[in-house]
């Protein structure tokens, strides 16, 4: 686990584009495992702010999302599709059918999770997948449970998730109460893991993820056993953290 500290969110996000844009420069052909949430947003600007400089091409690029809420239309705001769409789709040369996410319209959740972990395989894999980390240690939204969840899947969001995400929409009572996701097992898979966490907030969770016990009660603790895992955290999200870094 290779940790990057940074001065504030400006330099967390430019940092994490440099190593996203080494991944499109290295493979132009790559796949991407993309994350939403407001942490990533600012590496997304700073991606489109060098790919309309000319530096980065993502005509070849392929990207699988980590999650979408269940029964949310792709055309409403909240929606991941629409929220990879604004910050990044629509901004840079992607192909649109080069870009995946589980379709939160679908019902019937166990052929629609069954069908999203054999695309991310059919697609070989992902080479860097990009991670936000909740207040709870989730990652995408596989939340606090008894054991890891290896394959992609329907959860039931937890209060902690729902009370966090309720800014984004007019009231707690619209903030949807299930959500797919890829499971631990399919993040695990990736090459190469990036997390992205910024703020005094994440203080705690960071120093209970990478410097606790491995526990599915910590979904993110798993990082510690990947192999490749880029942290890149400002100063304020590496404040509890029990060494120097
Ligand atoms: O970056 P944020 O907004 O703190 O969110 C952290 C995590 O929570 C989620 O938004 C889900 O609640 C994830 O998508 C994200 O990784």
């Amino acid at each position: 686990m290779k940790i990057v500290k940074t001065r504030d969110y400006n330099d967390m996000s430019r940092k994490a584009a440099n190593i996203i844009s080494a991944q499109i420069i290295t493979k132009p052909d790559c796949v991407l495992g993309l994350a939403t949430g407001s942490t990533p947003i600012g590496a997304y600007k700073q991606l489109v702010e060098w790919y309309e400089k000319g530096d980065l091409d993502f005509s070849e690029v392929k990207t699988v999302n980590l999650d979408e809420y269940k029964g949310l239309p792709r055309t409403n705001d909240q929606s991941y599709y629409y929220f990879m769409h604004e910050n990044l789709f629509d901004k840079v040369n992607i192909n649109p059918e080069n870009t995946h996410l589980p379709d939160g319209t679908k019902e019937d959740a166990k052929a629609e999770c069954e069908a999203y972990e054999a695309l991310v395989e059919s697609l070989g894999g992902t080479d860097l997948q990009l991670l936000g980390l909740g207040h709870n240690g989730h990652i995408g939204f596989n939340e606090p449970a008894a054991e890891f969840p290896k394959t992609t899947h329907c959860v039931d969001l937890q209060e902690s998730t729902i009370e966090a995400n309720k800014r984004f929409f007019a009231s707690a009572d619209e903030v949807p109460r299930q959500a797919y996701t890829m499971g631990i097992g399919t993040i695990m898979q990736a090459k190469q893991i990036l997390v992205v966490v910024s703020g005094e907030d994440k203080a705690e969770i960071v120093a209970k993820a990478f410097f606790g016990p491995v526990t599915p009660e910590v979904p993110a603790s798993i990082l510690q056993l990947h192999r490749n895992v880029i942290i890149v955290a400002d100063e304020a999200a590496l404040s509890k953290v029990p060494k120097k870094i």
